[in-house]
């Protein structure tokens, strides 16, 4: 029996908790049996900062082309875990791999061309042009000398046009609004053609129509996307698989019937919530809230 009472929850090591943690085992045996490492490997990672425990013992891999979502409440540790993967922060122990390498073994370029992020927030981009901003996307596979080809130019358009905003090439990246922002980000990330896409929180800003277009668009690219997501029904309905964490530890990991559980979510969202079935798609639907309040 194993009690994890620091995260307020009772995990017991029945079929119940193992159900929750229903991936890795299978990812690391289908990449033994196939011969493809997975593209993401934790080990038993920690991260602590200042003498404060944010991330506590993480284990799983994820492979090629599996869209993951990210969840958990405020301060769980999400964006956290994906500044590791973009060697922000250094484990304090435990073993972070990259397609079977060490992620230490990096340089950040080395990284710039593996690894895409479109965080919440932009860093200072100037005045730039919408298409300037996009091809930011080729840096880390172009010298310094090297021009623009007309196939980049292409791509550009591309890429634009997955997001709609083809008809935004030549506008000012700084007069768009928050959600057009995003969107060029992600136009950004396409056209760097990562092995691993990072996504934090990349529906904020965005409005119902394009909160299911950047997670559409992001699961058409078939790479391999980690997304933190506050919304549990765009998880369920875009995610191949769901890691739930709680004051940082994996407290589920899995398909979202695997992981999206009444009493689990109850817990670690500290309000109820009633799960049926999304009516526009085999997956869980989740409702929180009070009956007692309109
Ligand atoms: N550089 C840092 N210094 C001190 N504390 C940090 C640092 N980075 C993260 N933390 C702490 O780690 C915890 C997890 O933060 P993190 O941003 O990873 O959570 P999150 O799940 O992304 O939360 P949110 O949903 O609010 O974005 C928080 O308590 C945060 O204050």
């Amino acid at each position: 029996m194993f009690c994890d009472t620091q995260c307020g929850l009772t995990l017991c090591r029945n079929s119940a908790v193992l159900n929750r943690f229903s991936w890795s085992l299978p990812v690391i045996l289908w990449s033994f049996v196939v011969g493809q490492t997975p593209v993401v490997e934790f080990s038993q990672v920690q991260l602590c900062i200042h003498q404060q425990q944010i991330l506590t013992e993480l284990s799983f891999a994820i492979a090629q082309g599996q869209f993951v979502a990210l969840l958990g409440p405020n301060g769980a540790g999400k964006t956290s875990l994906l500044r590791l993967l973009q060697k922000e922060y250094q484990p304090s122990s435990g073993l972070i791999k990259l397609q079977g390498q060490p992620l230490s073994s990096f340089s950040q370029s080395e990284l710039a061309a593996k690894v895409a992020l479109v965080s919440q927030l932009p860093g200072p981009l100037f005045d730039l042009t919408v298409a300037d901003v996009v091809l930011m996307g080729l840096i880390p596979h172009k010298a310094l000398w090297q021009t623009n080809t007309e196939q980049d130019l292409q791509q550009l358009r591309h890429s634009l046009e997955l997001v709609g905003l083809a008809a935004k090439q030549h506008h000012s990246f700084a007069h768009l609004s928050g959600g057009e922002q995003q969107r060029v980000l992600l136009a950004r990330a396409v056209m760097q053609k990562p092995l691993l896409l990072l996504l934090d929180e990349p529906t904020n800003h965005l409005d119902l129509y394009y909160q299911h277009q950047v997670l559409r668009i992001a699961k058409a690219l078939n790479i391999t996307v980690i997304a933190s997501i506050h919304d549990l029904n765009l998880a369920s309905r875009y995610c191949d698989r769901l890691l739930l964490l709680n004051r940082g530890r994996l407290v589920a990991d899995g398909t979202a019937e695997h992981v999206l559980q009444q009493e689990l979510l109850t817990e670690v969202f500290r309000i109820p919530c009633l799960i049926d079935q999304n009516p526009f798609g085999d997956c869980p639907r989740v409702s929180f809230g009070y009956k007692d309040i309109r």
